[in-house]
């Protein structure tokens, strides 16, 4: 089995939900690096883009994944942007089995037009218009998976299943 598995993906594609319930299957141990920058820094991610700027964001996310990167026996989940910086996709590549997570911009929205918590989808500009254009932007960027899982009108547990179904394949 894997050391450290990561789950990166575009904002609301559900890492954050399935790598917590897969780690409990696999007992391994469960970090996520937006939550880690809210403990290291001591204020909510909205916060902390609005005080001291997205720059500085992106330097404690690459501080918190070097860290982590080097836990064993981990599910580590990440934020949406991770992958902007390419030394943050090949620690990742290098130091695990990488699960990229996708589903429709309009799935997307459905899961994430009830929160407030993710400062980049918080412009005056239509939601669906918005995560499109960071999509867009961001296109290419999550390729580098060993793994993509579509979660599109599918539950968190037939997720979990396919990504099991794939590490045990992927260990022989
Ligand atoms: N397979 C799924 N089907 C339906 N809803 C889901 C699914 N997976 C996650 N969700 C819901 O979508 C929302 C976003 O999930 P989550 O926070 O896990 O995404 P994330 O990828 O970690 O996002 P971020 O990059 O912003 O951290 C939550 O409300 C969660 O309950
Ligand atoms: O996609 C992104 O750039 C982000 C995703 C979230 O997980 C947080 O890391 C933050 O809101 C930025
Ligand atoms: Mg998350």
């Amino acid at each position: 089995m894997q050391e450290r598995l990561f789950l990166i993906g575009f904002m609301g594609t559900g890492k954050t939900t399935v790598g917590l319930a897969l780690a409990n299957e696999l007992k391994y141990a469960f970090y996520d690096s937006d939550q880690e920058i809210v403990k290291r820094e001591g204020m909510e991610i909205s916060q902390l883009f609005a005080s001291k700027g997205e720059a500085y964001f992106r330097q404690v996310e690459a501080a918190v994944l070097s860290e982590l990167s080097r836990l064993p026996k981990s599910v580590i989940t990440t934020g949406g942007g991770v992958v902007l910086k390419q030394a943050n996709r090949q620690l990742m590549q290098q130091s695990g089995y990488v699960v990229a997570l996708s589903a429709s911009p309009e799935e997307i929205v459905r899961r994430v037009e009830q929160d407030r918590s993710r400062p980049l989808l918080q412009s005056e500009s239509d939601l669906k218009e918005r995560v499109t254009e960071l999509m867009r932007k961001r296109a290419g960027l999550y390729d580098f998976a060993n793994l993509t899982v579509a979660t599109t009108d599918r539950s968190v547990e037939s997720i979990i299943a396919e990504i099991k179904q794939n590490l045990s394949i992927s260990s022989h």
